[in-house]
């Protein structure tokens, strides 16, 4: 499902503290968007996710984001926030089932499909050992887990993903990447993604949006977008840009000697 912003402006009642932003990512297509901390990028992706006001054009699949019930709008764009508020009495399974409400017919229950999407879902992010545990016992990156595994849940052809990575061990976090690409390649699933980690978004992500100030200051593959230049302009950081094997570049830090 295509997404599609144009000259986008977002924020919460004062002066947008987004705007200007345009990008088109087709069917299976993985946009990151990348900036220094208070660029924008959490605001500019609950505009797309239809949570915050916004101007411009944001379609979903040809459909403008701002016209969509609620239901509706679930069962497209499936949003996992940076910081998300959950049920903390709530056992992990019964929090992920969540997921499927949207595709549920009003007051009916969840069915076995419904657990099994679940069930499959709770195995591929490693936290099946854990389906009982209440939220509250859980660790900060396991907690960050099960919010995915209810985002994932709701098998939706758009996923935007805020700072998916955070608290995550470096392998959970590329379990939990290759996760989603696997979606984004069989399903055509579409993802906009926020990632601070550079390094990852260069190898996950096929564009880079980098947000500065609330305005886009670059866009393009990850080697046009994470040059030196341009991360130590708007990153204030020293870096070096190294390749990985598989030709991506890596930024890392410069520690002066
Ligand atoms: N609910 C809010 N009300 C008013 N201003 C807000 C709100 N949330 C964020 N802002 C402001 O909007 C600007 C952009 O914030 P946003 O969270 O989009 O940045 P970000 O690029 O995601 O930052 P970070 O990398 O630190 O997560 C910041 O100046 C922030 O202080």
């Amino acid at each position: 499902m295509r997404v599609e912003l144009r000259d986008v402006a977002a924020g919460y009642g004062g002066a947008p503290v987004v705007r200007g932003v345009s990008a088109e990512v087709p069917a299976g297509g993985w946009l990151a968007v990348v900036g220094p901390n208070g660029a924008g990028k959490s605001t500019l992706l609950k505009a797309v996710a239809g949570l915050v006001r916004s101007t411009g054009v944001v379609e979903v699949g040809g459909r403008a984001v701002g016209g969509l019930r609620a239901r509706e709008r679930a069962r497209l764009i499936g949003y996992a926030p940076q910081v998300a508020v959950v049920p903390d009495g709530l056992a992990v399974a019964d929090y992920a089932l969540l997921g499927r409400t949207p595709h549920l017919d009003p007051l009916a229950r969840e069915g076995r499909a419904d657990r099994e999407v679940v069930a499959g879902v709770l195995d591929r992010l490693d936290l099946a050992h854990l389906a009982d545990r209440p939220l509250r016992a859980l660790s900060g990156g396991e907690r960050q887990r099960a919010v995915l595994a209810r985002v994932l849940a709701q098998q939706t052809g758009v996923l935007l993903l805020d700072e998916p990575t955070t608290g995550l061990d470096i392998g959970h976090a590329q379990a939990l990447l290759d996760l989603v690409d696997r979606l984004r390649a069989e399903d055509g699933t579409t993802v906009v993604s926020t990632l601070h980690d550079l390094v990852l978004a260069a190898q996950y992500a096929d564009r880079l949006l980098l947000v500065d100030g609330g305005g886009p200051v670059a866009h393009g593959s990850p080697a046009d977008v994470l040059t030196q230049e341009v991360v130590a302009r708007h990153y204030a950081a020293e870096v070096e840009v190294l390749r990985t094997r598989g030709g991506h570049p890596a930024v890392v830090p410069s520690r002066p000697v």
